[in-house]
This record gives structure tokens, sequence and C-alpha cells, in this order.
């Protein structure tokens, strides 16, 4: 997608996707993210998910990237934390508490940006990305993580029924993007309960990337 069309759906508020909750399946699945001493998790495509403001307050150190700037505005707003913002020559730097989050394209950040990340919480991200910037992505991530293991967390639906984002990301698709350097264990399929807005019936799928030695 554009970076207009993102744009533009935060300036109208058209922000479907977000769970006002936060994630059911990031709670089941959480110990695959904390399980590591001083986790410092990578929370790509992060919008002003209530997972950020979760995982800090379980102890990790959490580091996202978002293109809006008033998604990343919200974010902090609803955690009433007032976040210290730096102007970077490739992105602007919003830190708050154990909270970083770097606003620009994701994928003009580092390795170096980011630091060292013992683990990538996925949801929303990947199936937020059409096929055609899928591998690209799921380089990226690898190499700016040095393969940090991953909660992947994606939908499986019929493509046909439904355009996306999200789009349909299926075992086989994660497998062929990441089974050449990660152990993929699917921890959970479940319905999507009412379908995926409301129109097709879809799956949740929640993986963990164990990186292969
Ligand atoms: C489907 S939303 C998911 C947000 C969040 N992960 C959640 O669970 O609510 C995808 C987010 O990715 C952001 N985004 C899209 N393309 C991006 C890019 N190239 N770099 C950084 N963020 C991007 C959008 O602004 C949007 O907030």
């Amino acid at each position: 997608m554009e970076h207009s069309f993102w744009h533009s759906k935060w300036e109208s508020n058209q922000i479907g996707f977000h769970e006002p909750q936060g994630n059911a399946l990031l709670l089941a699945h959480a110990s695959t993210l904390l399980q590591p001493a001083n986790p410092r998790v990578f929370v790509p495509l992060c919008g002003k998910s209530k997972d950020v403001g979760w995982l800090a307050s379980k102890g990790c150190e959490v580091i996202g990237a978002e293109l809006s700037a008033l998604a990343i505005t919200q974010l902090f707003d609803e955690l009433n934390i007032t976040p210290k913002v730096t102007e970077l020559k490739h992105t602007t730097l919003y830190q708050g508490l154990n909270i970083t989050v770097f606003q620009g394209d994701i994928f003009s950040l580092s390795a170096n940006d980011i630091g060292n990340i013992t683990g990538v919480y996925d949801r929303a991200a990947l199936v937020a990305l059409p096929q055609s910037l899928r591998e690209r992505y799921s380089a990226h991530i690898r190499a700016i993580t040095d393969n940090a293991p991953q909660l992947l967390i994606t939908f499986e639906y019929d493509q046909t029924q439904l355009p996306g984002p999200p789009f349909c990301v299926s075992e086989s698709m994660v497998s062929s993007l990441y089974n050449d350097y990660y152990e993929i264990a699917l921890l959970s399929a479940t319905t999507l309960e009412g379908g995926l807005k409301g129109k097709v019936d879809a799956t949740n799928l929640a993986f963990h990337l164990i990186p292969r030695l």
C-alpha cells in the first residue's frame, strides 16, 4: 500500500484494525516474548496498539516502528505518557518510560537504530502488506533484528472474497517466507468470531518463529 493510504486511514480515523482491549493471542502466547531476561521487543507497524503498553507493563523495553505521527501521538496520549521527541535525519524518535517508537518508513530503519532485540511481535504488520512487499519486509525484519524469535499473528481466509488489507497469510506463506531461517511452530488456529470485517470466515493463526541454529 502507498504511505498515503495509511496516512488517510489515520486522518479519517478508519482504524478498524485497532483493538481497544489489545490482542487476546498476545495474552495467550506472551511467554514466547517474555521469557528472555531483560526482554527488548520490537513491534513493527505498531499503530497505537494497546499491546505496546501491555508489553511495557510486563517489564519489556518496547521498540515500535510506525509511519503515522498521529498514531504515535495517540499511542502515548492513551498511555498518559508525554514522550520526548527527537528529530533524526531519517526518522523521528518518540521516547517515554520503557517505550521507544520510530516514526517513518520501516524500511529506513537499521539494526543500529533499534539495537539488540530479543523478540519480534508481529500483529497486523505482515498481513497489512501486499504480497509484493512481504518478501522484502520479512527479510528486512530478520536483518534488523538479527533473526530474533517472533510471535507472528496472521489471518487465513479466502482472498478472493475480500481485497485486503488485512491480506490472507496462510501457514504455507509463512513457511515460504521464514522456513529457511526459523523453525515454525503453529501455536494456535482459532476461528475469528464474526468473520473478517463481518464478511468472510477467517482463521487467526499464531506462530512462534524460533531461529535455526
Ligand atoms: C493494520 S495496521 C496495524 C497496527 C498495529 N500493529 C495493530 O495491531 O493495531 C498497520 C500499521 O502499519 C503502519 N504502516 C504501514 N506501512 C508502514 C511502513 N512502510 N512503515 C511503518 N509503518 C507502516 C500503518 O500506518 C498502520 O498503523
